[in-house]
């Protein structure tokens, strides 16, 4: 087999190995169906459902819970537990996507945000916010 034939059978396989990947894995499509989840339990009753009790305990109770997430997220990652640090993430995007629900905030605004990013370096952000103190 020559070479060309050779590298065009290897990047079938690869895109072939990627498809099956993306098949079996989910993906980031998971916190858009969360967040119409979440969404749906607005009224819903507090007795059955956690996100319905989460709401009637009000935005302040929502943003504890936030907080109280992203720490033990943070202890996981310290200690090294890659299996809690992910269990934990789990529980910190679920309660951040209650916050956004319960503020009216459209995930796809935080979407637009991290696409309007892409490609400007954090570190040269950061040096053009010094030069306008606005
Ligand atoms: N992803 C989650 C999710 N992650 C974590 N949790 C719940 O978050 C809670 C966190 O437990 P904690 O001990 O920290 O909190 P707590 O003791 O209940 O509350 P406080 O005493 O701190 O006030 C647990 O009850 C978890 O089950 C979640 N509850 C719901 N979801 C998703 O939301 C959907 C709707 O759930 P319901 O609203 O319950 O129908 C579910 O199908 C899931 O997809």
């Amino acid at each position: 087999m020559g070479d060309k034939k050779a590298a065009e059978k290897a990047a079938e396989k690869a895109a072939e190995k990627a498809a099956d990947r993306s098949a079996a894995v989910p993906s980031a499509e998971v916190l858009d169906r969360l967040f119409a989840t979440v969404q749906s339990r607005k009224g819903a009753d507090p007795e059955s459902s956690y996100t319905a009790k989460l709401y009637s305990r009000g935005t302040a109770k929502i943003a504890q819970k936030v907080g109280e997430e992203a720490v033990e997220a943070i202890l996981e990652a310290v200690r090294g537990d890659k299996a809690a640090l992910a269990s934990e993430s789990a529980d910190l995007l679920y309660h951040l996507m209650v916050l956004w629900a319960d503020a009216g905030l459209d995930p796809a605004e935080v979407w637009a945000k991290l696409a309007q990013r892409e490609g400007t370096s954090g570190i040269d952000e950061k040096k053009s916010r010094k030069r306008d103190p606005n």
